[in-house]
């Protein structure tokens, strides 16, 4: 591996190192990657990472020269993934024709091939039940409370009224333990899931299992899970590089820099920072 950076100026922001002995300034990490890129994954997280946050969900849109960024990301690695809590269908919508592979509602549904969409089997017999609880959230929250559903998990945003938060964490983690879901918390935001062996970091670990190099881009708790899987792989083939790259924000930021190799400022500084790695990163010729 090539020595460790302390500090590197990048993208207006200095990337400092984490908690990991990788190579963690951008242009030392660049050069390792560009050794092996026919054998490299990127994942990226969407909302917080590839898209500014919004009060209205179904409003958002990638950040500036994302979609452009990401597809010419497409020719210079094995793969590009988006690991995200949004459906797959909405993924897809924001990056259209991209021939990416696409893991939804943290990786309960999955689009390994254009147009197909498996689901994961553990999760089918929850659909009723978060259907039924959606519908209940309506009824029983504060208006100001807006209810996501998304077929097999329910967000519940307070953006819009952050004082409702304890209410909000409240009624969801009373109903996971009355209907043996998962709770899982985010950015203005809880979300009841199904109590299934999924989520990012088994999505990751999973994905990664023939590549041995992998860099994770995310911005909220539930990326954290992602990171651990690259530094469990890690922790077992020193030869594997990871890198973690947290977008900043003002949330759950200082916990996901906390565990990250390189920070960003936010979403905007994404596409910028994967250019300068194009420099080193060659077109990859597929065999
Ligand atoms: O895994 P992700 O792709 O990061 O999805 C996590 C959640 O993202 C969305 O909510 C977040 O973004 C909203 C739009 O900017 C914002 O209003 C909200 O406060 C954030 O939590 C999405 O709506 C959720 O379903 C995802 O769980």
């Amino acid at each position: 591996m090539p020595p460790l950076e302390t500090a590197d100026e990048h993208c207006g922001q200095r990337a400092v190192p984490g908690e990991h002995e990788q190579p963690t300034g951008p242009a030392v990490t660049f050069t390792a990657t560009a050794a092996r890129a026919d054998d490299c994954v990127f994942f990226f997280d969407f909302d917080g990472t590839l898209a500014p946050i919004q009060a209205d969900p179904d409003a958002v849109q990638v950040a500036p020269d994302v979609l452009e960024t990401i597809t010419e990301l497409t020719t210079r690695v094995r793969r590009v993934s988006l690991v995200s809590a949004r459906p797959v269908d909405f993924l897809r919508s924001r990056f259209p024709g991209v021939p990416l592979t696409l893991h939804g509602l943290y990786g309960l549904e999955s689009q390994y091939v254009p147009g197909e969409t498996v689901t994961y089997p553990p999760a089918l017999p929850y659909a009723g039940i978060v259907a039924q609880l959606a519908e209940q959230a309506r009824r029983e929250l504060p208006g100001a409370v807006l209810v996501e559903f998304k077929r097999l998990s329910v967000a519940l945003h307070y953006r819009s009224a952050p004082e409702l938060r304890d209410t909000v964490h409240a009624w969801a983690q009373a109903q996971a333990d009355r209907h043996g879901l998962r709770a899982q918390e985010g950015r203005m935001v809880i979300e009841l899931k199904p109590a299934v062996a999924r989520d990012k970091g088994s999505v990751v670990a999973e994905e990664i299992e023939d590549f041995s190099c992998a860099w994770y881009f995310g911005d909220d708790l539930g990326d954290l899970a992602a990171f651990r899987a690259l530094s469990e792989r890690q922790s077992v083939d020193p030869d594997f590089l990871g890198v973690r790259v947290a977008v900043g924000n003002p949330e759950t930021g200082a916990e996901v820099a906390a565990a990250a190799d390189l920070h960003l400022p936010g979403p905007a500084a994404v596409p910028a920072f994967l250019r300068e790695s194009f420099a080193v990163l060659p077109r990859f010729q597929a065999p």
